[in-house]
């Protein structure tokens, strides 16, 4: 079991050919999984069922996206908050993302690339979506180690139904003179799971639980797991849901994929993650309203949405 623990985040190894449910190989991973998420709420996945050649039509359809008029690119709206073009913020002027609903169905992928390239787009629809489809299923081995080594598997065929997974493309241009490198501010997610890929230009940091941050240094062949507050309330606060941001270290422009799951109807905390050392911290929360509390009322610390939203004091 190749795990690790460098002055960065955990690494573990997805691309074994028998990691299967019930091996040692997987309870082995199971275990490194669930120690990766109670102590940093985040791990570095080594993957390989995302070929190079789709990596990179990946980035190309990315840049070619951001590459359209600011117009066209302000059509990406949504009534769920989050889930549309962001650009052209005074704070943090370098940044920019466009969010793609529903990422690993046609439909979704299809009503985003028309809106873009309304004489269409096949390559960027083909690309975008495969990727998605890949990514999901990254997410869901995770999900399902994570629902094992908690004991509460009998849930997890109705938290896979209930998943829906948005792409967010972001965008960090190199700042001018005078500009501020920051990328992103510091914040937490709130989804269940988040996986991100970048273009191999640096500037994700995540703080450990100690408080320090970590510059996370990701190599080609890798995707950053990060855990949202929707795993922390639904664990019970075992698993942490990291505070993180994006300051550009490098003179170049930096591209991030990010994969969001997020649960779609009530999330329910399981009876098993009740114990006497674990009191109920949480109460069932619906998770798209969990980020609609965050926008009415952002906080920067990393437990205050879901405490706030769902929270039950004790
Ligand atoms: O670009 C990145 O690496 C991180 C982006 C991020 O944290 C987010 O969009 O929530
Ligand atoms: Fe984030």
């Amino acid at each position: 079991m190749a795990s690790q623990t460098l002055p960065n985040l955990p690494i573990i190894d997805f691309t074994m050919e028998n990691l299967k449910p019930g091996t040692n190989s997987w309870l082995s991973a199971r275990n490194d999984v669930r120690r990766a998420l109670e102590e940093y709420g985040s791990f570095i996945a080594l993957y390989d069922k995302v070929s190079s050649e789709l990596k990179n039509g990946v980035f190309d359809a990315v840049k070619e996206l951001f590459d359209l008029p600011k117009e066209t690119k302000s059509q990406n709206v949504s009534d769920k908050v989050y889930h549309g073009y962001v650009g052209q913020l005074a704070h943090i002027p370098i940044h920019e993302s466009l969010s793609i609903g529903d990422a690993n169905t046609l439909e979704g992928v299809q009503s985003f690339t028309n809106l873009m390239w309304p004489s269409g787009n096949d390559n960027f629809c083909e690309n975008i979506l495969k990727y998605a489809k890949k990514i999901a299923e990254l997410e869901q081995l995770v999900s399902k180690m994570v629902f094992e080594s908690y004991g509460v598997e009998r849930y997890y065929d109705s938290h896979l139904r209930s998943m829906s997974y948005l792409i967010r493309t972001l965008k960090y241009r190199e700042p001018k003179i005078d500009e501020t490198n920051t990328g992103a501010d510091i914040h937490t997610d709130k989804t269940f799971i988040t996986i991100l890929h970048q273009n191999q230009v640096p500037g994700l940091q995540l703080q450990a639980r100690n408080g320090d941050w970590i510059d996370v240094d990701f190599p080609p062949e890798s995707f950053v797991i990060i855990a949202g507050d929707a795993s922390l309330a639904w664990s019970n606060d075992r698993i942490h849901s990291p505070r993180h941001q994006v300051i550009l270290r490098e003179k170049k422009t930096r591209y991030t994929v990010g994969v969001f799951a997020y649960n779609t109807g009530t999330t329910d905390i399981p009876q098993e993650m009740v114990d006497d050392e674990h009191p109920l911290q949480f109460r069932s929360f619906d998770n798209m309203g969990l980020l609609q509390s965050y926008f009415d009322n952002p906080t920067r610390l990393s437990e205050e949405t879901a405490r706030s939203y769902c929270g039950i004091r004790v």
